[in-house]
């Protein structure tokens, strides 16, 4: 705990990787329990470094914990038909439970056609209108995997959510959006700040539980921090160190860990849940689709 003065207290740190943990050793053990390993199909357009490498994370991942993945690794200039027949066929194939097409698509793709084609049965992302809807009336089926993966994790560290005020910046399809559902459904009171919104510290520093979700390099300050809220900080940017590296840093500064209760590190925080989630939802999918063939 701190009081928020410059007493030297340290917010406690919420590593991603034990929860994830946990979360993977749920899922492989329920993916134990059916005839077949659950199959993930991962389609991804063109080399985009981080999409490269966040594939292959998830792809290995996959296959740690006995899952079955495939990745379609198509050139950047593939045209929106052909992706769109390779994702009818994987809708079709009664031996794929689960499909992820990796975003951001390029922009002579529509992002809305190819995610509005697959069987919401297999959208292990939580992006089908029919998931969204389902999860906005408070009936989650397979629900996006950062939000899901926040939620589990401030579940695995007992982080109080029910009553608790909550602001959410970034109100984005994949994160801030689905996020405050997930909130709202968890009983939180829920505030989305977004690059509209005036005085945006005058609405973050009334959170209990603060997310960041924006794409920006230390955007949130100390200034903007209740003492002893807790802190997610969702942003992942590329930067150049001092040293001449490339290295990831969040969206939270990192002296709002003098004024924090909690804090999630960039890397090391959300991006492990966010894979771990993905595996439990296509484990979800599959037992969903064992149970209808029955
Ligand atoms: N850890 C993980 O697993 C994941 C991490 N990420 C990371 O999270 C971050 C957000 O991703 P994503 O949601 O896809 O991003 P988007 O770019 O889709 O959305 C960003 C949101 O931030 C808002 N915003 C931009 N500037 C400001 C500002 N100055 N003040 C307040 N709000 C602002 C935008 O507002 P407006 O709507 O008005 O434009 C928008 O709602 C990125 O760094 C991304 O890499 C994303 C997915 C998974
Ligand atoms: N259809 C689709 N579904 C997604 O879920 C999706 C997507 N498209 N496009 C991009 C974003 C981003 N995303 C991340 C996944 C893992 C980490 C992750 O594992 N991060 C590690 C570090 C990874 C590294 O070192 O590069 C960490 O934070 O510790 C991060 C981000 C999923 N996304």
């Amino acid at each position: 705990m701190t009081d928020g003065s410059s007493g030297g207290t340290v917010a406690r740190p919420l590593p991603g990787p034990p929860a994830a943990a946990a979360l993977l050793a749920d899922a492989a053990a329920r993916a134990a329990r059916l005839a077949s390993p659950p199959h993930l199909s991962i389609v991804r357009l063109g080399e985009d470094p981080a999409s490269v490498s966040y594939v292959r994370g998830k792809d290995r991942k996959a296959r740690e914990v006995g899952l079955h993945s495939t990745v379609y690794a198509l050139p950047e200039d593939t045209s929106q038909a052909d992706l769109l027949a390779l994702v009818a066929r994987l809708n079709a194939d009664p031996d794929v439970n689960g499909i992820l097409v990796q975003l951001p698509l390029p922009a002579h793709v529509s992002e809305q056609a190819v995610l509005h084609a697959i069987d919401p049965r297999k959208d292990v992302d939580g992006f089908h209108p029919v998931n969204v809807g389902e999860l906005w009336a408070g009936r989650p089926v397979l629900a996006p995997c950062t939000p899901a993966g926040i939620m589990y994790m401030l579940g695995h560290y007992s982080i109080p959510v029910a009553g608790a005020r909550a602001v959410i910046v970034g109100r984005s399809h994949i994160v801030g959006r689905p996020l405050a559902a997930m909130l709202l459904n968890a009983h939180a009171t829920v505030t989305v700040a977004h690059s509209r919104t005036p005085d945006l510290g005058a609405v973050t520093r009334e959170a209990d539980l603060l997310f960041a979700a924006v794409g920006r390099v230390h955007l949130v300050t100390p200034d903007m921090v209740k003492p002893g809220a807790t802190v997610v900080d969702v942003g992942i940017n590329r930067v150049v160190g001092a040293d001449g590296k490339a290295h990831l840093t969040g969206d939270v500064h990192p002296d709002v860990a003098a004024v924090a209760g909690a804090l999630t590190p960039v890397p090391g925080g959300v991006g492990p849940l966010t894979i771990a989630q993905l595996l439990a939802n296509t484990v979800t999918a599959a037992e969903r689709q064992a149970a209808a063939r029955l």
